[in-house]
């Protein structure tokens, strides 16, 4: 594959971590950043991947709708497992790769809870 390309969006949401043994199970907010990134060897006849454009609009139409302003761990499926970077990354990946296929092919998707911790998700 030659390519990759990557955009990025944001979202502003409270969560608590359960079982967790510290101020993480009490309720807070993060502003989440979410680093999503595809591949493929095939341009199209403008030179491009896909346009980011387009990456944006469809990694908005998932993660904003879903996420932003929400208190994620009524949202499913973190209502019944906890709504942690690894667990994120992992649902946006899926929702991104159904909408994104046959289109372009999802590399993977890196969450940042902090501007010093990330969790990503990929398939092998
Ligand atoms: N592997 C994971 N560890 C932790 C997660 C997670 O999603 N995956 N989440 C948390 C909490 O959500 C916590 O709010 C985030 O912790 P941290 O990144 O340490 O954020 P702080 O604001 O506390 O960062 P400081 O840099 O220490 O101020 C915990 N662990
Ligand atoms: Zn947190």
């Amino acid at each position: 594959m030659a390519y990759e390309l990557g955009i990025i969006q944001e979202f502003a949401a409270a969560h608590r971590l359960n079982n967790y043994p510290g101020d993480c199970s009490n309720i807070h907010g993060h502003t989440w950043k979410v680093e999503i990134t595809v591949k493929g060897n095939k341009l199209d006849p403008t030179g491009m991947l896909i346009d980011f454009r387009e990456l944006k609009r469809i990694a908005a139409s998932i993660i904003k709708e879903k996420y932003d302003h929400r208190f994620l761990n009524e949202i499913e499926p973190f209502d019944r497992i906890n709504p942690t970077a690894e667990n994120i990354a992992r649902e946006i990946y899926y929702d991104m790769k159904k909408t994104l296929t046959p289109v372009v092919e999802l590399e993977k998707v890196k969450v940042w809870e902090s501007p010093t911790a990330y969790a990503v998700y990929k398939e092998e």
